[in-house]
């Protein structure tokens, strides 16, 4: 054995025995390797925490005052607090909001509630006595809220302080917490320190990014057969609340937790509360888990009350008692032998009031845990020569919650938006209708209402933007997908299980807040009021605003009236439901989106509800084949998650024979708890282009490959720069030889006067038709490679203030050629532009190999995408 590493093994062996790890079976065969390989391991794992929180440098560490009075508190509102905020985890807003308002109603107002927040404490240890931990995990702030709701809710000492300490997962090392203990350990039952967990439950029942750390680390100390199987008897109390979505497969719900739970119990710490678990699709999880609380916080408030002194003020009649801190639970009569007694010096009568709580029975000694509180701990406790119980177990747990939801079933079925997503999305904008339904005034919309510019749809189909109304007959969908600018606000669900609107009412209140919407755009500066005037007749609808619209089991009869409205329709689904597919009555315009080529990749961007996700989509873009309207594949590139794989594309496109494949970039709609997703992944409109012809000629191998059911013909037919969209037209529908000129010309705008009249033939006299039926020039200014790059000529294009981009056109490895009033640059400058992006591709070259661009990911799960020959695209100047 080397020096260093016989002094790595010594240290090791003495830090573990030093913390109190019990080895029960330290055998010869237990090598300096494996101690060593072991100690590496774990410095792996700290190295990661410290980079996972020096990569996500929001992480809110927040704490009531400590005992300590040297914890520095970081006042939210306080300017004096800047300089010590650089050193600190920065709270974002949304958490500074979620601190101040989640404060239950039910604590007294006159209480001091107020929250400071504080850097992770100086060497903070889960197992030091007395103390009472909540941790949470959270990637879209469910969990931290209630986190903050527990803490809020607990007594405190008159100057607000309490010490109770809350931290969010990641910021502890986990493995090191647990394994090494306190050099405070508890010395009785009653100065235990409690833990309280809240996990919430990621992708197929996973751990989220966030609580990996705690996972891995309980884990693997819980299987490593050098620890004490009863470890942290006697050393932990905890409480685990679940959160999950009964939207998700029913065997994931919560599954974190369960784990997490049967772990700690493995380990021997005593669960002094049962395992609490929420729904976030039953409406309001806070009341759910202020339930769960209910038992929870007599049992920390003793605690409280007992090792610190702090007693709860008991609102009576309306009238909160003055908040009392009490010297020792005792008021300050403390008894000389403090130890005996455990924790506060009180006498018996105290101890008896903390058995009535204190599920530890003293002479259990062995066995797994005791507690009169909840039948689920009953049950284990039963089980005890069979060690902890299975998942399975948790059966009387999930047989109450089944229970429930039966119970639900048969009662009327409830409406779709929780009073808080309702606030939410009003708050973005959302007009909502009903109880399902919301329409939203589309920035297109505003923009060709002013002469700035349409939409693509204007591009490629004809559509009057200003005349357009978005709007969605299903607020909920069965996604939730990386790059939703709806940001998840909207509820998600596999199935129709909601209160279902009529669909005549939808339509009218929707032409009516749309209309609304539209006299409200009189006052914007630049409204063109002939433009104004004709806004008021709806003529179009994009059923895609948020949602998923063929969920809603109504929507024939909607698309109907729409129809009968001489309103065209353009309805988006993302391919989930391919039974309402087939029963689709004509829609002029049917979109499936096509996020990903492949059942991993599309796991990975849309984050189905549905485990056959991917399948449902095949299934979906196959029965559009047979149907006789127009069908457009949808496609939205995010570089760095879909911007690849370009065969598998083409197989599921050649699937559906669509008439249009539809190529967007993504637009970045700025950070979100929901996504991963940063400016880099947005690409450039040449990035679609070239992504759309590559696309076009794999389809172009398959169709002359033959075979027997080879892919139609696909062109280039459309762009449109503005809003980064490419439109590939099957060459047999849309490309039709003038009769005049012999020319051949693309066809993809429609005729929508005559798109209504077959619609209502159909709708009346069953009469079919089909996408040729209602075909119409697309104007030269709309066609790929012309000048104008789908901008109308008629409208006048209008750039924000300071962000004129500097260059209009670029060489193919990059470099400016045209100014932005699209004049050649002097070869001088091209030159210069040239070195410059030279010396940057050399460098990038020595730093990274051969690759043109590289991406990387962060532990969180971003993907930042470095490219050196995109470094004069985003350059603008100001006016
Ligand atoms: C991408 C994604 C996948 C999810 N997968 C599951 C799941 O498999 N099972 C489940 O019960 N809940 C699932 N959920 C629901 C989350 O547990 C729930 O939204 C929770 O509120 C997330 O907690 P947080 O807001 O603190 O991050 C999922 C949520 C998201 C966003
Ligand atoms: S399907 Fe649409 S509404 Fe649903 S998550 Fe994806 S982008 Fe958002």
């Amino acid at each position: 054995m080397s020096n260093v590493r016989s002094i790595i093994l010594t240290s090791a062996i003495t830090a573990l025995v030093a913390s109190g790890v019990t080895y029960y079976f330290v055998q010869k065969s237990l090598t300096d390797e494996t101690l060593n390989s072991s100690k590496k391991k774990k410095k792996k794992k700290v190295d990661s925490q410290v980079d996972s929180q020096s990569v996500d440098s929001q992480q809110v560490v927040h704490q009531v005052a400590q005992d300590d009075a040297s914890a520095t508190s970081l006042d939210l509102k306080s300017d004096s607090s800047k300089a010590s905020q650089e050193q600190l985890p920065i709270p974002s807003k949304q958490n500074e909001n979620e601190i101040q308002n989640d404060i239950p109603s039910d604590i007294p107002s006159d209480i001091p509630t107020t929250i400071s927040l504080h850097s992770t404490p100086q060497g903070y240890r889960v197992l030091s006595a007395s103390s009472i931990t909540i941790t949470y995990a959270t990637t879209t702030n469910t969990c931290s809220s209630l986190a903050s709701r527990l803490l809020s809710s607990l007594p405190t000492r008159p100057d607000g302080s309490t010490p109770a300490t809350i931290v969010p997962v990641p910021t502890l090392d986990w493995w090191d917490q647990i394994l090494n203990g306190s050099s405070t350990p508890s010395t009785s039952k009653y100065d235990c320190p409690i833990l309280v967990i809240i996990l919430p439950t990621w992708s197929h029942g996973t751990h989220s990014y966030e609580s990996t750390s705690l996972c891995a680390g309980v884990d693997e100390i819980s299987n490593d057969w050098r620890v004490d199987p009863n470890h942290l008897k006697h050393k932990l109390k905890f409480a685990i609340y679940g959160v999950g979505s009964s939207a998700y497969d029913s065997e994931t719900f919560c599954k974190p937790s369960k784990i997490m739970f049967k772990q700690l119990r493995k380990l021997g710490a005593q669960n002094i509360h049962g395992l609490g678990m929420g729904d976030v699709e039953a409406g309001d999880i806070e009341k759910e888990f202020d339930k769960w609380c209910e038992k929870l916080r007599p049992k920390l408030e003793y605690s409280l009350e007992y090792n610190h002194g702090i007693k709860w003020a008991r609102v009576e009649n309306g009238i909160s008692s003055i908040l009392e801190e009490k010297k020792g639970c005792c008021g300050g009569k403390k008894k000389e032998n403090k130890e005996e007694d455990g924790g506060c010096g009180c006498g018996e009568e105290e101890d008896e009031k903390y058995d009535n709580f204190d599920v530890d029975d003293e002479s259990s000694e062995g066995s797994a845990v005791e507690s009169d509180y909840e039948e689920y701990e009953i049950e284990e406790e039963q089980q005890q020569g069979e060690g902890v119980a299975d998942l399975e177990d948790m059966g009387k747990i999930m047989s109450t919650q089944e229970k429930e939801k039966n119970e639900e079933k048969k009662s009327d079925p409830k409406e779709m938006v929780t009073p808080k997503q309702a606030a939410s999305l009003k708050k973005e904008g959302y007009k909502l209708i009903g109880t399902h339904s919301a329409v939203k005034l589309c920035r297109w919309t505003k923009h060709q209402l002013r002469g700035r510019g349409g939409c693509y749809k204007h591009t490629f189909y004809g559509i009057t933007s200003y005349q357009c109304m978005e709007a969605t007959p299903s607020l909920a969908c069965a996604n939730k997908c990386v790059f939703c600018w709806r940001h998840h606000k909207n509820p998600v669900g596999r199935t129709w299980r909601w209160k279902t609107d009529d669909p005549y009412e939808i339509v009218d209140t929707a032409v009516n807040l749309h209309v609304n919407m539209i006299k409200g755009t009189k006052g914007i500066p630049g409204v063109l009021p002939e433009r104004w005037k004709e806004a008021h007749t709806v003529a179009h609808c994009a059923l895609s605003l948020v949602g998923e619209p063929i969920m809603y089991p109504r929507i024939n009869e909607l698309l109907q009236e729409l129809h009968r409205r001489t309103i065209s329709t353009f309805l988006v689904t993302n391919g989930q439901h391919p039974d309402a597919i087939d029963t689709l009555v004509p829609v002029t315009q049917l979109y499936v989106s096509v996020d990903a080529p492949t059942p991993d990749s599309l796991e990975a961007i849309d984050r189905p509800l549905f485990k056959d996700a991917f399948e449902r989509l095949k299934k979906s873009l196959q029965l559009l084949r047979n149907r006789g309207q127009r069908t457009v594949a949808r496609l939205t590139i995010v570089k760095g998650w879909n911007s690849d794989e370009i065969d598998g594309y083409a197989d599921l496109i050649a699937l559906g024979k669509c008439s249009f494949v539809e190529l967007k970039g993504v637009t970045f709609c700025g950070t979100s708890d929901a996504s991963n997703l940063n400016m880099s992944n947005s690409p450039w409109h040449h990035e679609v282009k070239e992504f759309a012809d590559k696309l076009r000629r794999r389809l172009q191998v398959l169709t002359e490959r033959g075979g027997r059911d080879p892919p139609p013909l696909y062109g280039l037919a459309c762009e449109h720069k503005h809003s980064c969209s490419v439109l590939l037209a099957r060459v047999d529908q849309f490309a039709k030889d003038d009769p005049v000129t012999g020319e051949r010309k693309w066809h993809t705008w429609i005729d929508y006067e005559k798109y209504n009249k077959l619609a209502l033939r159909e709708q009346h006299q069953g009469i079919k038709f089909g996408v040729e039926d209602y075909v119409a020039p697309t104007p030269e200014w709309g066609l790929a490679g012309a000048s104008e790059e789908g901008f109308d000529p008629t409208d006048l294009r209008h750039h924000k203030k300071g962000k004129r981009p500097r260059y209009k056109r670029f060489d193919a490895d990059g470099v400016p050629t045209h100014d932005a009033d699209d004049r050649p640059l002097a070869e001088e400058l091209r030159a210069d532009l040239t070195e410059k992006m030279n010396r940057a591709v050399e460098k990038f070259r020595r730093d990274n190999g051969e690759e043109q661009s590289v991406m990387t990911e962060s532990k969180k799960g971003e993907r930042l995408i470095e490219d050196p020959r995109l470094m004069f695209r985003g350059l603008t100047v100001g006016r």
